[in-house]
């Protein structure tokens, strides 16, 4: 049997003398734990020096914690304090079974500087206990003549308590009689004292360390002295600790301690410390098989751990030989070695060896911290021309009321007179911040990878709408896949053939599929998981639920259905935050660590931008204030389609940046339409309406491009350029633009927070799925003509479609915008295809045009559409479905499900008046949609 296991019901517990963030997050811990009944931890300062200065493990969340502006000495309390919490979330279930009491503990030390200071002991001992905020952490306490009434004190507030640094046995009485005191102290106070736990740290080998020598050379020099010392030499530790058993058996019995029993008390157990044998004398496991005794802990570095468990000996031996033990502890004064003396000199020493690698690892620290601050942002230069006098003088007007400051103040005036507006901005900035709160939820992030990966899941596909897949998309799409992270797609289209594509091509059995929905209530997740729930249950039965996650707002309803179905994890995300400034949250961040992104430098980045933003205090110049500033006075000058330019690696964006813009600013009449995907032309194409924006890569060429931009500007046109050293950097994107596009919304004077056209679509939807339910079919829509295949509803009846497209399109003049709407099986034929539409409309037209597939953008810029300026011709277009799916439990198919969108959104543009024409494509989207580019051509 495992020594480690078989050594339980001999009571002594193991405890590990280590801690690493790598072990927290790699499982290595939850395996001890597990396979090897290992019921704590023990940290200590040169512990953390070697895990955080001797690693690179940390090095972005110093990073990220040095641009918030934190010290070097709050950077080391965050890190060590977060990998304190992690270890006792794992030990938690240990704890917390009563059959395990007094174990299940990690302990945290308070500084070594603090040695010989009570107060300052008292003061920190407190701080960490309500930092850690666990109740299975252990507060370390040096037993210095100081530090004594600290642990006294500590144990009187309820605070758990390891006293370390004991050298002799007078000290450890000394340890015992505080520890009581304070359980007395706690009692007349009349507070319980049950579920108080401490342990002794009884240090030993340095104890060997310090004396051998000294006996050595006593036995070397020969003579009388030399006879008694001579059995003297490797004893000394091993009967300190035995003697001190002896005495923690009287202190811990007899009416005294049977009072303090009686109202739950439990005693202060001796926990064996410095167990790592250092003399190659002697046997590697002299600490830890001779020390093994009842009611006792052992902490064990882990190479003696690994040992142990090959070839320890569990058996009590800690009773034995005490006749010995007594002859060794009066021999020694006879030889001239005062235990006590020895004893405080081994207490200086410890403190030094406290102090030393603490400094080491403050120095290494705060180079880090220095380093991390002289990172600067992504340059963003803005050509803005003739308009560079307006936006200055509104950059202007904006620092003069002290913008930044009242920005991160979530000072709601910036955007609105009017209080109801105010109090849904303010209940809506939670993003300002969570990148902040992520940094602290990267252990967390990395120890559910693990997991994932270590199960043997081959795929991950996150199902969700809008703002809980746009990010995950923009990654996806950005960076290749990260070497120790999975392959990933999203799905976010009702469209049959989409839904069909994955169910044929995943591995079903080995995919982690992600519910993501902020509010758990929006109807295209709720049925993919569905869809694909019942798919893997087929294969899997009742363990289906191990292959989902669900990521949603705390109070969601879906939040009971996902733990009812055993989804293996539910992610909580933050009210607070809305979901297209959701990218560096759970929503985002879980999606890109599975796929093995470096989500610490991500989280990083978006912390320099926020920091250079001025989070962290005043900034001379404030990106996402400049960028926001020029959009918005742009638009107001009618500037008001933000054209977005990139290299083909970095397309995507764009998806992401339509929903933040067009969700955001278009309401109320008023807006900025993002074009996204158009294909760049020569200035001639292009109306006085538009303003280029370039993100690209410092590194890539893109010649193509940035030609035609400089034709552009050179044209008058104003262009912004953003330079991106790599993909990382698109978590300081994300801020800029969270912050520019808010900024948008302060110069416009609306709240950039709410939606209040997006619903109308969904609910007309779902007006419409009644009648499918009532029915068995949607209602009949007014035909305008049937040619070719096509049929065209919407619009007035024409003779032809060349006739009726002419019509439709003759409509748009200066400053309109054509939307094509696609509720197809997206493909790179189909794609294309579009493109060449754009390019004819845009040429024909001199207006801006924009694609998106539905669903997909009805969760974006369908609120621009409905709640902006009344300047968009909209060509919805849709297909049969061949083949349909079914939807489990359900009376209707995804294909209906589609068709109901897409009939819902035509009817929320005819009640806002809007230019709209629907075409339905027939069996063959592709061939229809070079039927209407046909059509279009002929009226040329
Ligand atoms: O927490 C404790 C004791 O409670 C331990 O971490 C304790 O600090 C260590 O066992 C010792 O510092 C290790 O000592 P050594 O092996 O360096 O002599
Ligand atoms: O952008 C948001 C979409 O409408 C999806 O909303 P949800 O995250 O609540 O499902």
């Amino acid at each position: 049997m495992n020594p480690l296991v078989a050594i339980r019901p001999l009571d002594q517990s193991i405890w590990l003398d280590f801690i690493r963030r790598k072990i927290l997050i790699n499982g290595e811990l939850q395996k001890l734990i597990t396979d090897d009944q290992l019921r704590g931890v023990t940290s200590n300062p040169a512990i953390f020096e070697k895990a955080i200065g001797g690693s690179d493990d940390y090095d972005n969340a110093i990073k990220a914690l040095a641009l918030q502006g934190k010290s070097t000495n709050d950077i080391y309390e965050e890190l060590a304090i977060a990998d304190v919490q992690a270890a006792c979330d794992l030990f938690r279930p240990l704890y917390d079974d009563a059959a395990n009491a007094g174990d299940g503990y990690v302990s945290l030390e308070v500084s070594p500087k603090l040695v010989n200071d009570t107060e300052g002991t008292i003061a920190e001992g407190l701080r960490f206990w309500k930092a850690v905020d666990r109740p299975n952490v252990m507060i370390k306490v040096p037993a210095t003549l100081e530090g004594l009434p600290a642990i006294r004190k500590l144990i009187s507030e309820g605070v758990n308590v390891n006293v370390t640094l004991i050298f002799s046995v007078e000290r450890y009485k000394a340890v015992a009689e505080a520890f009581i005191g304070g359980l007395k102290d706690r009692l007349k106070a009349g507070h319980p004292v049950a579920r108080i736990d401490s342990v002794a740290s009884f240090f030993l080998s340095r104890i060997d360390v310090l004396i051998d020598p000294q006996l050595e050379k006593m036995v070397a020099a020969g003579g009388d002295q030399a006879e008694i010392a001579k059995p003297l030499v490797g004893e000394v530790a091993v009967a300190s600790a035995k003697q001190a058993y002896q005495d923690y058996k009287k202190i811990f019995a007899g009416a005294r301690w049977d009072a303090l029993k009686a109202k739950g008390a439990e005693s202060q157990r001796l926990l064996w410390a410095s167990t790592g044998n250092k003399n190659p004398k002697y046997d590697d496991l002299k600490y830890v098989d001779g020390l093994i005794g009842p009611h006792t802990v052992n902490t064990i570095p882990l190479e003696t751990l690994n040992l142990f468990r090959e070839k320890g000996q569990p058996a009590v031996r800690l009773e034995d030989n005490l006749d010995q033990v007594a002859d060794v502890l009066k021999a020694l004064p006879t030889v001239g070695l005062d235990l006590e003396g020895l004893a405080h000199e081994l207490e200086v020493d410890g403190a030094k060896k406290f102090n030393e690698p603490f400094g080491k690892l403050m120095d290494s620290l705060d180079k880090k911290r220095v380093a991390a601050l002289a990172e600067t942002t992504a340059p963003a230069t803005m050509q803005l021309g003739q308009y560079q006098a307006a936006v200055d003088a509104k950059l202007q007007e904006f620092n003069a009321a002290q913008f930044t400051q009242g920005f991160w103040d979530t000072d709601a005036a910036l955007w609105t007179d009017d209080a109801e507006a105010q109090q849904s901005i303010r209940d809506f900035t939670g993003w300002l911040r969570v990148a902040e709160t992520m940094v602290t939820a990267l252990p967390k992030l990395d120890t559910f990878v693990n997991d994932v990966i270590g199960n043997g899941f081959k795929h991950v596909l996150v199902m969700g709408m809008g703002g809980s897949s746009m990010a995950p998309i923009v990654f996806q799409k950005s960076f290749p896949q990260g070497e120790k992270g999975l392959p990933i797609s999203i799905l976010d289209t009702t469209d049959p053939g989409t839904v069909q594509h994955f169910a044929d091509t995943l591995p079903l059995a080995d995919t982690l599929f992600i519910v993501a929905s902020k509010s758990g209530t929006t109807a295209e997740p709720l049925a993919f998981g569905d869809f694909f729930y019942d798919k893997v249950k087929a294969i899997k039965g009742d363990k289906a639920g191990e292959n989902f996650v669900a990521i949603t707002d705390p109070g969601s309803k879906f939040i009971a259905t996902a733990n009812s179905l055993g989804y293996r994890h539910v992610f909580l995300n933050f009210e607070s935050v809305g979901g297209r400034f959701s990218a560096l949250t759970y929503f985002g961040l879980v999606p890109a660590a599975l796929y093995g992104l470096n989500v610490g430098e991500i989280l990083a980045r978006a912390v320099r931008m926020m920091r250079a933003c001025g989070a962290y205090g005043p900034v001379d110049q404030n990106p996402g204030l400049e960028l926001g500033t020029a959009l918005g006075v742009l638009a107001t000058q009618g500037r008001d389609k933000l054209t977005l330019v990139t290299p083909p690696s970095l397309s995507d964006l764009g998806l992401w940046l339509e929903q933040l813009t067009a969700e955001s600013t278009g309401k109320h009449g008023k807006g900025i339409l993002p074009v996204a995907g158009e294909p760049v032309g020569a200035p001639d194409v292009y109306g006085q309406d538009r303003v280029f924006v370039y993100v690209g890569y410092e590194s890539e060429e893109d010649a193509d491009n940035k030609a035609k931009l400089k034709a552009l500007e050179a044209a008058g046109h104003p262009v912004i350029s953003i330079s991106l050293i790599d993909a990382l950097d698109l978590g300081q994107e994300f801020f800029r633009w969270e912050m520019a596009i808010s900024v948008v919304g302060a110069v416009l004077r609306i709240n950039p927070f709410d939606q209040p056209n997006v619903q109308e679509s969904k609910s007309a939807t779902d007006r419409l799925m009644k009648v499918v339910a009532d029915e068995g079919h949607l209602p009949e829509q007014e035909k305008a003509l049937s040619a070719g295949g096509l049929d065209y509803y919407g619009v007035p009846q024409a003779a032809d479609a060349a006739q009726l497209l002419a019509a439709f399109f003759g409509q748009a003049k200066e400053g309109d915008f054509v939307s094509i709407q696609a509720y197809l099986t997206e493909s790179p034929e189909l794609n294309a295809a579009f493109d060449k539409l754009r390019t004819s409309l845009m040429a024909r037209l001199l207006t801006a045009t924009t694609f998106g597939y539905g669903p997909r953008f009805l969760h974006s810029t369908g609120q621009y559409h409905k709640g902006g300026p009344n300047t968009g011709l909209f060509l919805q277009l849709t297909a049969d479905h061949n083949p349909d799916l079914p939807l489990p439990g359900r009376s209707y198919t995804f294909g209906t499900l589609e068709n109901a969108q897409a009939q819902g959104d035509l009817e929320a543009l005819q009640k806002y008046e809007r230019r709209a024409l629907h075409v339905h494509l027939g069996a063959d989207a592709l061939q229809g949609v070079q039927a209407i580019q046909t059509a279009f051509d002929a009226q040329a």
